[in-house]
């Protein structure tokens, strides 16, 4: 997106900020900060362009007087709205044994507390470069998807804002996105993003044809469908303490490639990486300023090399460009700075939550 016409590279991202509660056997090992808001500023503010700065974009969210991380970094730069009535979103996570093998689910979820959902007349009356669709609780509602497409150049949406219900005692369980209010609207969507467990609700071989689809892979990375080809990104090694955020830091780091003017697979490489960071970490990371400023400059060397500036919601390029390969060898130098920096409470957490 650099370079936009206007400077018009301003961002919206639709989606509440909770409160995450990890179990292990009953017993709470963790109690962070969480909601896609939170997993998503964070990747937005750390790894987008110079020209997006400083955190060019606005997140609607809301929480409940008992919001508990107002002043944690992410809330703090970008404020929830402030709901007097109701309860901050509240979500319990159990972790198994399982978590330790690829594709088993890795956690139960649990909705607990659910704040009030995100109105059309929530969003802001002017026009954003892009959008993201983040909801984790249903507070996405379909008509504030559908007014978020006017407002946004680009829409990138987590499957997860879209096909989630939650049962009597608020677990989790997924519906097919065909049989949604939202499935009319996925022809003005850009990207939709699913993990391997979402994937069959969304049916990728049809929802590819009206849009972009990612379905993440945990540690096997990502793939890419588009009507016409498709394309697998590899993953980056990391030590999994906790795989909260995972798929709220790949959409994030994947938009922040799309705003260096990366093609959408070479984009999956930032996305993959920013996955790997997240379950590094227990809770939001903070990432080591000098993971940060490898990503920056190895960023600002390959965005000399692209021929596709920035979203405008018309074309994107998709396939892999011939650096390719390059950028993943480069990352992964950056990739050795994940784990210097854990933000646990020894109080309230084992360190390692798988
Ligand atoms: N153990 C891991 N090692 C390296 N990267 C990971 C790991 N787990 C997740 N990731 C990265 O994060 C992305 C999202 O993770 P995934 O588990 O698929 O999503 P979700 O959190 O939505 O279930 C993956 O595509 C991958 O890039
Ligand atoms: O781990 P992930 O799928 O990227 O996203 C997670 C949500 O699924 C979960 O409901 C929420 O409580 C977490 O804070 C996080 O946002």
């Amino acid at each position: 997106m650099k370079g936009a016409p206007g400077g018009a590279l301003e961002g919206l991202v639709v989606g509440s900020y909770c409160h995450d509660v990890l179990l292990r056997g009953g017993r709470v090992v963790g109690e962070t900060l969480g909601g896609a808001a939170a997993f998503v500023s964070n990747v937005l503010d750390a790894a987008s362009p110079r020209e997006a700065e400083p955190a060019n974009f606005v997140v609607v969210s809301k929480v409940g007087a008992d919001f508990a991380y107002a002043s944690a970094p992410a809330p703090a730069r970008h404020p929830p709205l402030l709901c007097a009535a109701a309860p901050t979103t509240s979500f319990h996570a159990q972790f198994s044994d399982a978590a330790a093998s690829a594709h088993a689910p890795d956690r139960e979820l649990r909705r607990v507390r659910a704040c009030d959902p995100i109105y059309p007349a929530d969003l802001p009356d002017r026009r954003f470069a892009y959008g993201l669709a983040v909801g984790v609780a249903g507070e996405v509602l379909p008509e504030t998807l559908e007014r978020m497409i006017r407002l946004c150049r680009a829409v990138l949406v987590d499957a997860q804002a879209l096909i989630r219900a939650f049962d009597g005692d608020g677990a989790v369980r997924h519906v097919a996105l065909e049989e949604t209010p939202y499935a009319r609207l996925l022809p003005r969507v850009a990207f939709l993003k699913a993990s391997s467990e979402e994937a069959p609700y969304v049916g990728v071989e049809t929802a590819r044809r009206r849009c972009c689809v990612i379905v993440t892979e945990g540690r096997d990375g990502c793939r890419l469908y588009w009507d016409g080809g498709e394309s697998r990104v590899a993953a980056f090694p990391a030590v999994q303490v906790d795989p909260t955020g995972a798929g709220d830091s790949f959409l994030a780091g994947f938009a922040a490639g799309l705003l260096w003017g990366l093609s959408a697979t070479d984009a999956a490489l930032l996305g993959n990486f920013f996955g790997a960071a997240a379950v590094s970490h227990v809770g939001v990371p903070t990432f080591h300023p000098k993971m940060l400023q490898v990503v920056r400059s190895i960023l600002e060397e390959k965005a000399m090399k692209c021929s596709t500036p920035y979203i405008n919601g018309i074309t994107f390029t998709f396939e892999r460009s011939n650096m390719h390969d390059e950028l993943h060898t480069s990352l992964q130098e950056a990739a050795m700075f994940m784990s210097e920096k854990q933000d646990i409470d020894p109080a309230k957490s084992n360190g390692d939550i798988c």
